[in-house]
């Protein structure tokens, strides 16, 4: 755990928006600004997969991304390239099992950083833990085309056995999640859910989002 508190980092997650310059058919920059509006909690920089920018481009893109979240006191993580967080001073980085472990991670961002940690199974949720991780995303809970990579799909199985046994993690779930199912993360004991195309490809972003933080905040467990 690094210093944000348990219940702080549950916050964040309710409405935890993902995207990257291929996610979009619009401006991402305007996406961004109305997922924001329409109540989006925190952000991730995912810059991945089929046309992803890469160098100079990413790093220019990436600053235009978090200068939006800083106007509005949206936290900024980045995915995968935690050199490209520590250059930026991001507020955070999210890893995947394949990423560097997240002990090291941990050690190169410091502890007012926040970390993020992808998991599909209980050991390497235990494991996130073990090594600093502030909250684990469990998923795909629902088919997706978003990530190309994307593991079995496993429902909120993960999710429940994480909170039947007792541990308190910050949790949000990914994978397929709109405002048509994102009750079944929270009810299931979710914290927040984490959303591509739902809202990236949305006709209103800041209606879709306002519309997936009622949801999330009508059956939030605390
Ligand atoms: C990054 C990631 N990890 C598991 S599923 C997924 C993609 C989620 O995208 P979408 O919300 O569009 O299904
Ligand atoms: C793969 C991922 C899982 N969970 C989250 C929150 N972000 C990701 N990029
Ligand atoms: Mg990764």
């Amino acid at each position: 755990m690094g210093t944000i508190s348990v219940n702080e980092m549950k916050t964040l997650l309710h409405v935890y928006f993902i995207m990257g310059s291929n996610n979009c058919y619009n401006d991402p920059k305007e996406v961004l600004t109305k997922a924001i509006e329409g109540g989006a909690t925190l952000f991730q920089f995912r810059e991945k997969g089929t046309n992803a920018l890469v160098g100079k481009e990413k790093v220019l893109f990436a600053k235009e991304l978090q200068h939006i979240c800083k106007q509005y006191g949206v936290p900024f993580i980045v995915n995968d390239d935690v050199d490209l967080a520590i250059e930026l001073n991001a507020d955070g980085v999210h890893i995947g099992q394949d990423d560097e472990s997240a002990g090291i991670v941990r050690r190169r961002i410091g502890e007012g950083k926040i970390l993020g940690v992808s998991t599909h199974h209980l050991d390497e949720v235990k494991r996130a833990i073990e090594q600093g991780a502030d909250y684990v995303g469990i998923g795909p809970v629902f088919a997706t085309v978003t990530k190309e990579d994307a593991k079995a799909v496993r429902g909120t199985v993960l999710i429940r056995e994480v909170r039947e046994k007792g541990l308190s993690i910050p949790i949000v779930g990914i994978g397929g999640i709109t405002e048509q199912n994102a009750k079944v993360v929270m009810e299931a004991g979710g914290d927040g859910v984490s959303v591509i195309t739902a809202i990236s490809q949305a006709e209103n972003p800041l209606e879709t989002t306002k519309r997936l933080a009622e949801v999330v905040f009508l059956n939030s467990k605390q």
